[in-house]
């Protein structure tokens, strides 16, 4: 998949193009059928499958006091994205001047001069352009006057819940895994780097790698069964996400014990992968650390127990 990091990067005659607009935050079923949809339109025109995407998150400039936090910073977005089969993304700056545009300049600067868009594709709920202003209509009364097609998707529910980013991260922050599973078509993961620690696990507990200070969508405070992915190589694992009360509420941490570990190597730039399956408890002030250490030790047979039931192909 070709990364277009701004306009002027997009080689000229790249169209005929077939595009998808949107923050795609997550990747989910919802973002995943357009974009697959997408690729089949544009093989079938023998154009490109593009999508459109924001970096920063659009909230992030506009209203930086409510912006939501990420369920998939902007590295591996695009990984997910690649994984649909677009051709390309295009990851537009996004600041308070490409937000000025109206519906119509933007239109006819991007998807008209820069990709000669044929057809867009876009949910029911899309708005675009300065304060949002335009919408599906507005969309398609462009593409009567400048030549492309729009083709607009209901609105995709499962298991009740409106698949949306925003209900995936509030999925996530209840711990609600397996419904998260559902609406992002895959398990939520953070991938991140090895912090340092502060030493207690292996006095005390069990061995670590703490992740280094991560600030987006995390799970709810709590223990879980994990993967982790160190590099190359996964590891099932328990992680707890919490400030360890056990400790003095020693701030915030994410902290993965691998369960069949062996050395390896680690280093600042070794890239982490957290994998959350399922949460087994909240996270508890024990009187001691031998009471902790017993219960992790009762966490790390549930997990054994899960990873037994549950096939490599069925996570
Ligand atoms: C599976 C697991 C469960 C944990 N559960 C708790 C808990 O319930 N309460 C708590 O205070 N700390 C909990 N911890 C955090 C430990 O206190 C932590 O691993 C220890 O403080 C080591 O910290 P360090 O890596 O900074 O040295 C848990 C850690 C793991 C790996
Ligand atoms: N449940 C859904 N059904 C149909 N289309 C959807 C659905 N969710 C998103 N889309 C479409 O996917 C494209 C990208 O959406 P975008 O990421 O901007 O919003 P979103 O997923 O609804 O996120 P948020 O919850 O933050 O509003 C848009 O065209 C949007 O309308």
């Amino acid at each position: 998949m070709d990364v277009f990091r701004s306009l002027d990067e997009i080689p000229a005659g790249y169209g005929p193009t077939v595009v998808a607009i949107g923050n795609f935050d997550g990747v989910h079923r919802a973002h995943q059928r357009v974009l697959k949809a997408l690729v089949n339109r544009a093989h079938h025109i023998g154009g490109k499958a593009i999508a459109i995407t924001f970096d920063p998150h659009p909230t992030r400039i506009l209203r930086p006091d409510s912006a939501p936090k990420l369920l998939t910073p902007l590295a591996l977005k695009l990984r997910l994205m690649a994984a649909t089969g677009v051709d390309a993304t295009l990851v537009l700056p996004f600041t308070r001047d490409l937000s000025n545009l109206s519906p119509r300049e933007f239109v006819q600067r991007i998807l008209v001069e820069k990709l000669a868009t044929k057809e867009v594709h876009e949910g029911y709920n899309f708005h675009f352009g300065h304060k949002a202003s335009g919408n599906i209509l507005t969309l398609e009364e462009l593409g009567r006057e400048l030549g492309f097609v729009v083709k607009i998707y209901p609105e995709m529910k499962l298991r009740q819940h409106t698949v949306s980013s925003s209900e995936v991260r509030k999925l996530i922050a209840a711990g609600e895994m397996s419904r998260a599973r559902t609406l992002l078509g895959r398990s939520f993961s953070v991938v991140s780097h090895p912090g340092r620690g502060r030493g207690f696990g292996h006095k005390y507990t069990v061995p670590t790698i703490n992740l280094v200070e991560y600030n987006e969508q995390v799970p709810g405070n709590g223990v879980y069964i994990t993967t982790t992915r160190v590099a190359n190589e996964t590891f099932d694992s328990v992680t707890n996400v919490g400030v360890r009360p056990t400790f003095g509420d020693d701030g915030f941490a994410i902290e993965t014990h691998l369960l069949n570990f062996h050395p390896i190597e680690l280093t600042a730039q070794t890239e982490v992968e957290i994998t959350f399956l399922k949460r087994i408890r909240d996270e508890i002030k024990f009187p001691h650390t031998d009471a902790l250490k017993a219960q992790i030790g009762r966490d790390v047979k549930t997990a054994l127990r899960y990873f037994k039931l549950h096939t490599r192909y069925a996570r």
